[in-house]
C-alpha cells in the first residue's frame, strides 16, 4: 500500500501530466507564443537554463520552417520535461527535499454545535481538501465546482483520525531521520482552537505528536543501540511577547544568538539528560505547566506563546566492523494561533499577546513567501519565531507542517487563511540534509584494556599536577597572608588565619596584597623624603665647614704674622749680652713656633678630615661643641676648651707658650697690650721710632746686634736645621723667611 508521501507525489506527477499533455495538444496549433507561455510555468519549478548556452528547445533557436524538423524538436522537448518531472519528482519525495504539508480537522466542538456552525470542510481521499462555506457532504459535484477552494496536501485527516495516524503519517519518518543523524522539524500552524496543542500534546488519554515521538524515539534507540551508548538531552523553551522563556527552568528572558555550527540557538538555555521516556514525560508535564496559556473566548486553554521542544540524539551504533556515531537534533514546535483582534474578550494584555502572535505569524508568512519566491534575503531576523525556525524552513533539515483547521463555518476565514499559507508551505523546498554520523575505528578487547590504562595513567599523572598545584597555591597564599599582616597597612585587616571560601581566600589576599604594596609605597616616598632633606642638610653644613676651615686658616696666618712681627721686635730690642741666652730662646721658640705651627695645621687637617670624613659617612655631622669651639676660636675668645677635641689642644698649648712668651716681655708697654685689639695675648711690635732704645744687659750696642744675621743666630747654638726646606746662602735669612718656609709647609 503507498504510502500518503508517495501517493502525494503521484498526484503531483499527475498534475504534471496534465501540463504536460496541455503542451502536447497544444503543439503548432498555439505556436511558439503557447509554448512559451507553458515552459514559464513549468520554470517555477525546474532548473533555469544556463544563459551563456541555451538549450536546443529555447524558443530563440526554434527555425519556423521544416515541419519535420519542428516535430522531432517537439518529441526531444517532450522528453526532456518528461526527465525534468521525473527529478522533480525523486526531489518531492527524497528527504529534506520539500516541506512535508498535512492538513487536519478537528471535530466540531460543543461551543460551535451550540452556535449552530454548519461543516464548511470536506477532506475527501485523505489528501484532498475541500472548503465551502455550505458544503454538504453528499454534494460531491457542487464541492468540485469550487475552483480555487480546493487543495491537495501530502496528506490530510478528517476529524475522525486519531493521534496515532497523524503521528505515524506526519512525524514518524523525520524521527527515523533523526536517528539516521538528521535534523528534523514538525510544526503545527492554525488558527487559535483548531487543534495545535491537541495535535502537539495531546491529552493522557491521547497522547499527541510530542509524546508520541519521544516515546519512539527511545524505542527505537534501544533497538538500535546498546543501553549506555546513546545520550538524549532536552530542552523546552517558549516565545511569549517577543522573548524566549526557559519552560524546564523558568527565570529571565533568554538571548538568541548565532552559532556556526548549530545555527540559532538560546544562550543560557537548560539541556536536561533524559534516561527513558517517562522521565521525559515528566520533564514535559513541568514544562507545560510553566507554559502562558490563558483562556479567551476562542479557547478555553488558548495558548499564549510559541513552544519549542528540542530533543538532541547523539548514539553508537555498530555497523559489521566498526562503529557509527551519529547526531539528531528534532524539534517539535507548538505555535500560538492566530487570531482576530475581536476573537479575544480581553482587550489588555490578551490583546497585547494576540498582537505578538499574530506579528510573529505574519514574520512567517513572509519568510515562506520569499523562500517559494526564491528571494536571496529571507527575513528570518523579523522576529524571534522566525530566527529559531531558520534552520527548519531554510536550512538542512527534514520539515513537516500540520495546518489545524477548525470545521465550522464560523471559522471559514481562519481557515482559508490556514490552508492557503499551508499550500504556499509546500512549494519550500530546504536543503538536502547531511547525515551527522562519524565512523570509528574498531576497538578491540586488548586495545580497549590498553586505552583504560593510558587513561588511567593520565588520571593519575592529573591528580598529582593539580595536588602539587594546590599546595603551590596554599603556600603562595600563606606567604601572602604573612605578608600582609607584617606590613604596618594590613594590621587594619587582620585577616583571620580560618577556612574560607575559594572565592573568599582569593579577594581576601587581593586585598592584602594591595594593602602591603600600599604601605610599601608610602615607605619608599617618606625615605626619598628623608634621603632629600638629608642631601639639603649636608649641603649646608659643607658650606659652613669649608667657610669655618678658610677662617680658621686666616686667622693662624694672622697669629703667625703677628708672631712674626713680635719676633723681629724682639731681637731688635735684646741687649748683646742676653744675645746669646736670647738665641737659645729664639731658637727654642723657633721650635715652639714650628711646633705650634705644626699643631694647628694638624688639627686644621685633622677637623677637615674629621668633618670630611663625616659628611662621606652621612653621619651626624660636626658636633655643636665643635663648631662653637672652632667659632670662638676664630672670634678670639677663650673657652673651656674639649680635652679630647685637636682644636682645644691647640688652644691650650698656645695660650700656654703665648703666656710664657708675655711672661717673659714685662717691658713691654701697657699701651701696646692695651691696642693688641682681639688676640690680646699676642702684642704687636711698636714702630722703631716711638720706642725707646732698650738697655742690654751685656752692652752690645743696637747696630751690632743688627749686624748679627738669623742665621749666624740659629747657626750658633742650635744643631737642628730649621723647619723648613731652608738651605744657607748668601743672603742672611730672616726670620720672615723663616715664616714664609714654615707657612708654605703648612699650606
Ligand atoms: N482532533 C481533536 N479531537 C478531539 N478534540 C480536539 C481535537 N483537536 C482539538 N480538540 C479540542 O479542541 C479544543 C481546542 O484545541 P487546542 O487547545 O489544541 O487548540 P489550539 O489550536 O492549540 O488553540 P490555541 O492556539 O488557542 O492554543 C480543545 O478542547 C481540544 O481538546
Amino acid at each position: 500500500m503507498p504510502s500518503p508521501h508517495q501517493r502525494a507525489t503521484r498526484r503531483e506527477g499527475r498534475i504534471g501530466d496534465g501540463v504536460l499533455s496541455r503542451m502536447t495538444k497544444a503543439g503548432n496549433a498555439r505556436g511558439c507564443e503557447s509554448r512559451a507561455h507553458n515552459m514559464r510555468d513549468l520554470a517555477f519549478s525546474c532548473p533555469r537554463p544556463e544563459p551563456s548556452k541555451p538549450p536546443e528547445y529555447a524558443l530563440d533557436a526554434v527555425p519556423l520552417g521544416g515541419h519535420t524538423e519542428l516535430n522531432a524538436r517537439k518529441r526531444r522537448l517532450r522528453d526532456d520535461l518528461e526527465t525534468v518531472m521525473e527529478q522533480t519528482d525523486q526531489g518531492a519525495s527524497s528527504p529534506g527535499g520539500r516541506i512535508m504539508v498535512y492538513v487536519r480537522m478537528r471535530p466540531m466542538s460543543r461551543s460551535e454545535k451550540d452556535a449552530g456552525a454548519r461543516c464548511c470542510v470536506r477532506v475527501v481521499n485523505k489528501q484532498d481538501v475541500y472548503l465551502a462555506e455550505f458544503a454538504s457532504e453528499t454534494d460531491y459535484l457542487r464541492l468540485k465546482r469550487l475552483k480555487g477552494r480546493h487543495f491537495v496536501f501530502d496528506a490530510a485527516f478528517p476529524d475522525a483520525a486519531g493521534q496515532e495516524e497523524v503521528y505515524n503519517v506526519s512525524t514518524a519518518d523525520i524521527v527515523e531521520g533523526v536517528l539516521q543523524g538528521r535534523n528534523g522539524t514538525v510544526f503545527c500552524y492554525g488558527a487559535t482552537g483548531a487543534g495545535k496543542t491537541y495535535t502537539m500534546l495531546g491529552s493522557t488519554q491521547n497522547p499527541g505528536v510530542m509524546v508520541l515521538a519521544l516515546k519512539d524515539l527511545f524505542a527505537k534507540l534501544r533497538q538500535q543501540s546498546r543501553e549506555g551508548d546513546y545520550v538524549v538531552h532536552l530542552s523546552y523553551l517558549e516565545v511569549y511577547n517577543e522573548t524566549v522563556r526557559d519552560l524546564l527552568s523558568p527565570g529571565r528572558p533568554l538571548v538568541l544568538r548565532e552559532d556556526s555550527k548549530q545555527g540559532t540557538v538560546a544562550a543560557g538555555l537548560t539541556h536536561y539528560r533524559a534516561y527513558s521516556a517517562d522521565e521525559v514525560m515528566a520533564l514535559l508535564h513541568q514544562g507545560n505547566q510553566n507554559r502562558t496559556t490563558e483562556p479567551t473566548r476562542a479557547n478555553e486553554t488558548s495558548s499564549r506563546s510559541h513552544a519549542i521542544l528540542q530533543v538532541t540524539v547523539e548514539y553508537k551504533v555498530q555497523r559489521d566492523s566498526h562503529y557509527l556515531r551519529r547526531t539528531g537534533k528534532l524539534s517539535l514546535i507548538d505555535l500560538a494561533g492566530s487570531e482576530r483582534a475581536l476573537a479575544t474578550d480581553q482587550r489588555t494584555i490578551r490583546s497585547l499577546e494576540g498582537a505578538n502572535i499574530n506579528r510573529s505569524l505574519l514574520a512567517l508568512s513572509s519568510c515562506i513567501n520569499s523562500l517559494v519566491e526564491g528571494k536571496r534575503h529571507i527575513p528570518f531576523r523579523n522576529s524571534k519565531l522566525t530566527q529559531l525556525l531558520k534552520d527548519s524552513l531554510g536550512g538542512a533539515c527534514q520539515t513537516a507542517m500540520i495546518a489545524n483547521i477548525s470545521p465550522s463555518n464560523l471559522s471559514f476565514g481562519e481557515t482559508q487563511n490556514t490552508l492557503h499559507w499551508a499550500d504556499r508551505a509546500k512549494q519550500i523546498r530546504t536543503k538536502i540534509t547531511d547525515v551527522n554520523e562519524e565512523v570509528q575505528v574498531p576497538e578491540s578487547d586488548s586495545e580497549q584494556a590498553k586505552l583504560l590504562l593510558e587513561v588511567q595513567k593520565e588520571n593519575q599523572q592529573l591528580r598529582m599536577q593539580i595536588a602539587r598545584l594546590q599546595q603551590k597555591l596554599l603556600s603562595i597564599e600563606s606567604s601572602a597572608i604573612m605578608a600582609a599582616r607584617q606590613s604596618p597597612a594590613a594590621a587594619a585587616i587582620n585577616t583571620p588565619l580560618c577556612w574560607t571560601p575559594a572565592s573568599d581566600t582569593k579577594a581576601i589576599k587581593h586585598d592584602e596584597c594591595r594593602a602591603v604594596e600600599e604601605s610599601l609605597r608610602k615607605r619608599i616616598r617618606v625615605l626619598e623624603k628623608e634621603k632629600e632633606s638629608a642631601c639639603q642638610e649636608m649641603a649646608v653644613r659643607e658650606e659652613e665647614l669649608t667657610s669655618i676651615i678658610s677662617s680658621l686658616q686666616r686667622g693662624h696666618s694672622s697669629q703667625i704674622r703677628n708672631k712674626d712681627d713680635f719676633n723681629r721686635m724682639l731681637y731688635g730690642l735684646k741687649p748683646k749680652a742676653q744675645a746669646d741666652e736670647q738665641e737659645n730662646g729664639n731658637n727654642a721658640f723657633v721650635k715652639r713656633s714650628a711646633f705650634e705651627r705644626q699643631e694647628s695645621s694638624r688639627s686644621a687637617h685633622t677637623a677637615a678630615a674629621g668633618s670630611a670624613r663625616r659628611m662621606t659617612l652621612g653621619g651626624p655631622l660636626l658636633s655643636n661643641s665643635y663648631l662653637s669651639n672652632a667659632k670662638s676660636n676664630q672670634a678670639g675668645v677663650k673657652r673651656p676648651a674639649a680635652p679630647s677635641t685637636p682644636a682645644s689642644t691647640v688652644k691650650t698649648r698656645r695660650s700656654r707658650i703665648l703666656e710664657a712668651e708675655e711672661n717673659r716681655q714685662p717691658q713691654m708697654p701697657q699701651v701696646q697690650r692695651q691696642n693688641s685689639g682681639r688676640n690680646s695675648k699676642i702684642p704687636i711690635p711698636p714702630s722703631a721710632s716711638t720706642l725707646p732704645a732698650p738697655k742690654t744687659p751685656t752692652g752690645i750696642s743696637k747696630e751690632a746686634l743688627k749686624k748679627r744675621t738669623f742665621w749666624d743666630i740659629t747657626n750658633a747654638n742650635s744643631p737642628s736645621a730649621p723647619i723648613g726646606r731652608c738651605t744657607r746662602s748668601n743672603s742672611a735669612a730672616t726670620p720672615s723667611m723663616l715664616l714664609q718656609v714654615s707657612t708654605s709647609a703648612i699650606i
